[in-house]
């Protein structure tokens, strides 16, 4: 699903408008609409106090007519208008006029009033701001954000948790809306899922109010959320008349004394993601283990016991993933150096291979073209240094990306692989995943992928987003703290039957 900028909702509801003829105001009732009945298939009529807390822009008249719609079927509400500025919008203004026939009169909330009561069994729509907003908060709306955030009641955003911009990080971290839960129309925003800003969003849901499709489709995006509708079709059926050989000779380079546990896990998963044949590269206190560990997997070693002092490869591989457990000893580093100078397949690069690279930066010009670089988020700050906020860093490691024409995948809650200036942002996973060896697992996934044909970029776009549903089914059964970096190699068969399993039927909802 395509990420808009807010300038690129904004041409799309112009252009819904214009292709539909219809008027902004009937857009709005459409996206409210949506919103009530979200609300009331959950509800059925319970009877909850719904604060609804609008501005006076469109945001705000979203949450007019969510106020008329809960008010006709009989919810109990109660309405104030954070009278934020006079410039008020028109179809704001339509739908206020439309809730007062209702005989609703919100109440006026300016900069002298008092804060109303908020219990935390209330239920509060949040439509104060939405991708309009365009500087700080004034601080009495401030005020009233912390006092709702204070509330600890349940806060529906409209669109976007209020008094956070959707194009870069908030002015004042204290003036955002914390929500429980956002509507958000059409499209998701990026915001939701960097670090810094999606910590004011606990779930988002989508609401499709029907703009334009054409439009969304002709528009390029300059980031895109990747869910099951987007790898699907990148998934490579394997071919009745194939043989290992189809599908790739991996070679994993790696391990020293003490952490040779990170080569049996990348080589592990490399063949359970399904690589015809795998090869390891390990110094010699590796081999007897490896080969007990992993069977499948052939075993080659350097001439040192404890480290990796010289990379010889007797074959061309199709892929190599390097860098897990490799260390920073003065001979390993030389010969990764070497070894980059020598070898022309497209590589993985992880953890140690990473700090290498950053140590050494006229290095990275031997990387070999669309290799993949898969940091954490320190193991980035080192290669493309420090940066001002999440925006300032995408930006930075599409810069990155390009001038080494690699793929980048920064790793996280929702990782991001960057490509070509585009940035594509993952939605499985969980914090179960954060422990020792997910990477590993990681490595050898997109590692297996390429070897098996998948370009790089979808290499690591699939693998991260086949790596994170492993671990969500791994979650269902182990939950989080005991979930394991080996238990993600389990589940990297299910996470693969997981892509094809038939939706169940969606309940229809008889609440009207
Ligand atoms: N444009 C459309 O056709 C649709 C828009 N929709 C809603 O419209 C919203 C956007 O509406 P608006 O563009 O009116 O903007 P908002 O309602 O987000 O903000 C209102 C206005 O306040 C002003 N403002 C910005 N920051 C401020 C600040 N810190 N203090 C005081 N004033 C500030 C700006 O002039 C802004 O336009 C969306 O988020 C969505 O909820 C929906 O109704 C769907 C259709
Ligand atoms: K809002």
């Amino acid at each position: 699903m395509k990420i808009f900028t807010a300038h690129q909702i904004y041409e799309a509801d112009k252009s819904t408008i214009k292709k539909e003829q219809i008027k902004s105001d009937e857009l709005m009732e459409r996206a409210a609409t949506q919103l009530f009945e979200w609300i009331h298939s959950r509800l059925r009529g319970t009877q909850v106090n719904i604060q609804l807390f609008c501005g006076i822009g469109n945001n705000g008249g979203d949450g007019m007519v969510l106020a008329r719609k809960l008010q006709e079927h009989g919810y109990s509400i109660k309405v104030y208008v954070v009278n934020y500025s006079d410039k008020r919008s028109k179809d704001f203004l339509l739908n206020l006029e439309r809730l007062k026939e209702n005989k609703v009169w919100p109440d006026f909330i300016n900069k002298e009033s008092d804060l109303p009561q908020i219990s935390p069994n209330d239920i509060v729509v949040d439509a104060i701001f939405g991708i309009g907003l365009n500087r700080a908060p004034d601080a009495w709306v401030g005020n009233l954000i912390q006092h709702i955030n204070g509330s600890r009641a349940f806060v529906l955003s409209v669109d976007v948790p209020s008094g956070l911009p959707v194009d870069r990080n908030p002015w004042n971290k204290e003036y955002v809306i914390q929500s429980s839960y956002v509507l958000s129309f059409q499209l998701p925003k990026l915001v939701f899922f960097l670090p810094e800003t999606g910590v004011y969003v606990n779930q988002w849901e989508i609401v499709d109010i029907g703009l334009n499709p054409d439009f969304i489709a002709k528009t390029d995006a300059d980031f895109e959320l990747i869910g099951r509708p987007e790898v699907l079709p990148m998934y490579r059926p394997r071919l009745k008349f194939s043989h290992k050989g189809t599908y790739g000779h991996s070679v994993i380079i790696g391990g020293s004394y003490g952490k040779i546990g990170a080569v049996q896990l990348a080589t592990n998963a490399c063949l359970s993601v399904g690589s015809g044949l795998v090869t390891a590269f390990v110094p010699k206190c590796g081999y007897d283990s490896l080969q007990t560990a992993v069977p499948e997997v052939m075993v080659l070693t350097g001439s040192r016991e404890k480290g990796i002092s010289e990379i010889e490869i007797p074959f061309e591989p199709t892929v190599v993933g390097i860098g897990v457990g490799i260390g920073l000893d003065g001979d390993t580093v030389s010969a990764f150096g070497n070894f980059l100078k020598k070898v022309n397949s497209p590589m993985v690069i992880d953890a140690d291979g990473l700090n290498i690279l950053s140590q050494n930066p006229e290095m990275l010009t031997d990387v070999p073209g669309l290799s993949v670089l898969t940091p954490h988020p320190k193991e980035l700050q080192r290669l493309i240094g420090n940066w001002t906020s999440d925006f300032d860093k995408l930006e930075k490691a599409k810069a990155f990306a390009s001038k080494y024409n690699i793929v980048l995948v920064i790793k996280g809650a929702h990782t991001i692989t960057i490509y070509k200036g585009k940035g594509y942002v993952n939605t499985t996973g969980n914090p179960g995943m954060a422990t020792a060896g997910s990477g590993d697992v990681l490595t050898g996934m997109i590692a297996g992928l390429m070897a098996q044909g998948y370009p790089s970029v979808e290499a690591a776009i699939f693998g991260v987003y086949l790596h994170g549903l492993a671990g969500d089914l791994g979650v269902s059964s182990k939950g989080y703290e005991a979930l394991k970096a080996s238990s993600l190699i389990e589940n990297i068969g299910s996470a693969y039957s997981e892509l094809f399993r038939q939706p169940e039927m969606e309940q229809k909802d008889n609440t009207q």
